[in-house]
């Protein structure tokens, strides 16, 4: 399932962030692309390390721990340190699935990648094309969100981004690993997360509640790993 997650970042935080990000030195994207990916990977990528790559990075998950949208639908784990990428010129990316196993390069740390985000940091009338095409088993899904905003996809999704034919297109995309590893066993968990507080809100103190609530809780600890 797509799950959207808007306003992860407000319109000052874009801004900072892009000014930092525009005024860096990218290099070629192939990078960090497996040997699949990178045959199809044309774009640009800040290096892993540089500082300005890692202070923004840092900054965006801290906002991600705070959200809490976020933290229901991913019930994270492990979170890769943020990447950037841009496309421009008629940049795009072919059809992948992400590598499924991803080493942190600053703790020496792995993960297992359940979860992709694109974290889009370039307003959608900036640039022409360059839509994120997720496959999943209910067709083929096209997303182009405001900045600020990201999307948040199984790792295990053909995916593909379309070219970039003008502007640029300016992104943070990553990976994590969830305490629950199953994308069925995790959007239950969501469905019935929302349906709760949902109902929390509408009437308020409803007995069943404290039912409902318990067997959250009772399938979380059934199904993750921690
Ligand atoms: O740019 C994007 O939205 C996705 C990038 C991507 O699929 C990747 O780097 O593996
Ligand atoms: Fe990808």
């Amino acid at each position: 399932m797509l799950i959207p997650i808007p306003d992860v970042l407000t319109q000052d935080e874009v801004r900072e962030f892009r000014e930092a990000l525009d005024a860096s030195q990218w290099v070629d994207g192939k990078v960090t692309a497996g040997y699949q990916s990178a045959q199809v990977k044309n774009n640009m990528q800040m290096p892993e390390n540089h500082p300005v790559a890692v202070e923004i990075g840092q900054r965006i998950l801290q906002a991600l721990q705070n959200n809490p949208v976020f933290v229901a639908a991913a019930l994270p784990k492990k979170i890769f340190p943020p990447l950037f990428n841009k496309y421009a010129g008629g940049h795009s990316f072919g059809n992948h699935v992400d590598n499924s196993i991803r080493r942190i390069n600053a703790t020496g740390e792995h993960i297992r990648t359940d979860l992709s985000m694109t974290l889009f940091l370039s307003q959608p009338d900036e640039y022409e094309g360059g839509e994120l095409v997720v496959e999943d088993t209910y067709g083929s899904h096209s997303v182009k969100l405001p900045a600020g905003h990201a999307i948040l996809y199984p790792s295990t999704s053909l995916h593909h981004v379309r070219p970039v034919t003008r502007g640029a297109r300016v992104s943070s995309f990553f990976w994590m690993q969830s305490m629950v590893r199953d994308d069925v066993k995790r959007n239950l968990l969501l469905t019935l997360d929302v349906s709760i507080q949902k109902l929390t809100q509408d009437v308020p103190n409803h007995s069943s509640l404290v039912d409902l609530t318990g067997v959250y809780h009772n399938l979380l600890r059934q199904w993750a790993e921690i």
